[in-house]
């Protein structure tokens, strides 16, 4: 047994993985052998679904009745939209909002007793939660709007992606933002052992239920050194605009003052990541589309400067974070939401993932270098 200490777990290989795979060097992902830049133009979220948790593209047959069987899970019970409308009005974080009400589902999904090793009935509880979890967000969105939830449609010919913004709005999406929700989901659908990932796995890996995956997967989303950067980069964006500042000037003075830019930097990728430059290129799109490029000249900048100054080349680039939340703004999609968004794609990774580990199971238990006391004498209560 080595004794060397591996902070952050860095570089540890715990498993194998068919899922996916991250070139930190060359600044490549594929899911499954297929780049994530074709994946993108060419997939549709539930196509990247169905790969991910069936190993093989589906043919135009496969993909029409997962589609079905996809959307004809979308409505949740009644309960849990008190409960969202509850933690709506206590002005809840919709990504805690999430939370909960994703632990809630499992009350009303007939499989949660089955038997952890019962893959098909763990991927339909997968299927169950990937469908509700827009059902949920949309409903929390709106209830903190003071609007009535909008019923999903359960029409298999609305996409995923285009079923959650007509919940959010009540009308049904044009092409241009469903299809850019749509590619969003692919691109954060799954990234390998990222840490809400191996949180997941880690709860599977005890052949805990699905939904205490899920649950723990959102919890360590939501952090600002994960999922959460991408709310903290349009924090920083209106910051900036607040003030009147200059985006460079202020970027300087977060780094002089030992701050870290959110959206930028890595574990794995040290260079800029794939999907950064995918999203950039959307909100090149749209910016150009609206003559809206405001966000556009702020965050362009401030990746110039950071170059500049050598970050990019100390392996400090854009991660997938930096140029989301640009996008979804675009839309008009609250930036609370923003995290959300990533999990209500990155639930079919975790899934995936979970399912992948309990066929080869191993319970997940590393180790502490112990450092405390190592003698100590107990004093009886009265006498301390
Ligand atoms: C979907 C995702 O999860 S993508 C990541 C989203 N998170 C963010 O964008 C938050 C900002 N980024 C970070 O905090 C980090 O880069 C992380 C958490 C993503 C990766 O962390 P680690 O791999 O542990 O890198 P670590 O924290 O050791 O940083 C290495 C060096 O880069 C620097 N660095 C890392 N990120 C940044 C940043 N955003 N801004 C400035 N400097 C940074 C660190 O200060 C450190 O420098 P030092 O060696 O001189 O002390
Ligand atoms: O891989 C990581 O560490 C973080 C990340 O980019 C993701 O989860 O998409």
């Amino acid at each position: 047994m080595s004794d060397e200490l591996l902070r952050g777990l860095e570089g540890v290989l715990v498993a194998e993985s068919e899922l996916s795979h991250v070139d930190g060097q060359a600044g490549k992902l594929v899911y499954r052998g297929y780049d994530i830049e074709t994946l993108a133009e060419e997939a549709t979220y539930e196509e990247v679904l169905y790969l991910l948790w069936h190993g093989d593209l589906p043919t135009r047959a496969e993909l029409s009745s997962f589609r079905e069987a996809l959307a004809a899970e979308r409505a949740v019970d009644d309960a849990v939209l008190e409960t969202v409308t509850a933690l709506a009005e206590a002005g809840e974080h919709p990504m805690a909002a999430l939370r909960t009400a994703t632990s809630m589902l499992s009350a009303y999904d007939p499989d949660v007793d089955a038997d952890p090793e019962d893959r098909e009935r763990a991927l339909a509880m997968g299927r169950r939660i990937t469908a509700k979890v827009p059902t949920v967000l949309a409903a929390f969105e709106r209830a903190r709007r003071g609007e009535e939830p909008v019923e999903p449609d359960l029409d298999p010919e609305l996409s995923h992606a285009g079923n959650f913004l007509y919940m959010l709005t009540g009308a049904e999406p044009d092409e241009v933002s469903e299809e850019t929700m749509d590619m969003a989901l692919t691109l954060h659908a799954e990234h390998g052992l990222n840490a809400s990932t191996f949180t997941a796995v880690v709860i599977g890996s005890t052949m805990a239920d699905i939904y205490s995956c899920v649950v723990g997967g959102i919890g360590a989303l939501s952090g600002a050194l994960h999922g959460g950067a991408n709310q903290d980069v349009m924090e920083m964006l209106h910051e900036i605009d607040d003030a009147d500042a200059d985006p460079v000037e202020w970027a300087t003075a977060r780094r002089e003052a030992g701050g870290r830019i959110p959206g930028f930097g890595h574990r794995v990728y040290k260079v800029k990541d794939p999907r950064a430059n995918i999203l950039e290129g959307k909100l090149r799109d749209l910016s150009a589309s609206t003559g809206d490029d405001k966000w556009l000249r702020y965050t362009t900048s401030i990746e110039a400067y950071l170059e500049d100054e050598g970050l990019v080349e100390k392996g400090i680039a854009p991660n997938v974070d930096f140029y989301s939340g640009s996008v979804y703004d675009h839309f008009g999609i609250p930036m609370d939401l923003y995290t959300p968004i990533f999990a209500m794609s990155r639930v079919g990774g975790w899934i995936a993932n979970v399912l992948q580990y309990q066929a080869d199971n191993r319970i997940l238990r590393p180790r502490y270098r112990y450092v405390g006391e190592t003698d100590a004498t107990f004093v009886p209560l009265d006498e301390r």
